[in-house]
């Protein structure tokens, strides 16, 4: 059979993120409550009319965050997918969306350090190590590589099936996407379990447009 568009993509995100079942129900229209995470990398081949898709679905773990970019490297577009189910982050907890933002003196920081540390939230919970803003800082670092300028983002919020998931317009303000200027960025709320936006997740990845440039 002879497909009239070759494409090639990475799906990235943080650990357990949703990145392999969303790539599975892609390729084999099959949905598991059982996943094992990601050592490495899978490669996974999805067909739809006649576009054939190439699939890069590389580990979350910070272990092998490192070969993100390697992989993203010429490819038709960064599928970035992040976990809604998991609550947002406490706004006065976090460092970046604080109040007064562009002030990042020592005795600000100090200042919310104590914040937390007299709350008894460590930075575990609601500082850097929250998922939110690790993906974010993850996001960002990657998109800031001279070599990806201008690949097209779409970030997916996946599990919304979950009750309360973060929705696709607090992904965006969160994650400060309408920062990344340069290239097509889109943000869809989705569902691997419940097949919610999976159609229109396709239909997107589909209308890109081929690599000229090669790992
Ligand atoms: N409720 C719900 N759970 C999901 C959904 N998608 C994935 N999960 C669950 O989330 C867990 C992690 O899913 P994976 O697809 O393995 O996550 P991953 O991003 O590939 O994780 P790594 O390979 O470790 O980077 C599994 O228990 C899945 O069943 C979804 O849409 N809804
Ligand atoms: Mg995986």
């Amino acid at each position: 059979l002879l497909f009239q568009k070759h494409l090639e993509i990475c799906v990235l995100g943080l650990q357990s993120a949703g990145k392999t079942s969303l790539v599975n129900l892609l390729a084999i229209g099959q949905f598991s409550d059982e996943m094992v995470p990601t050592v490495g990398f899978n490669m996974r081949k999805i067909r739809s009319g006649n576009v054939g898709i190439k699939v890069w679905d590389i580990g979350g773990q910070a272990r092998f965050r490192t070969m993100w970019e390697r992989y993203c490297r010429g490819v038709s577009a960064i599928l970035f997918v992040v976990d809604s189910a998991i609550p947002l982050p406490d706004p006065n907890a976090s460092g970046k969306s604080h109040g007064e933002s562009e002030d990042n003196s020592n005795d600000e920081q100090q200042q919310q350090q104590q914040q937390r540390t007299a709350r008894g939230a460590g930075p575990e919970q609601q500082g850097q190590t929250n998922p939110w803003n690790v993906a974010t800082e993850e996001l960002h670092a990657l998109m800031s590589r001279p070599q990806l300028a201008g690949i097209p983002l779409l970030v997916l919020a996946t599990k919304n099936d979950v009750q309360g998931a973060v929705s696709a317009e607090d992904v965006i303000r969160v994650m400060r996407l309408e920062t990344i200027v340069n290239r097509e960025v889109s943000c869809y709320s989705i569902s691997s379990k419940r097949q919610v936006n999976i159609d229109v997740t396709l239909r997107w990845l589909c209308a890109r447009s081929p690599s000229s440039s090669f790992r």
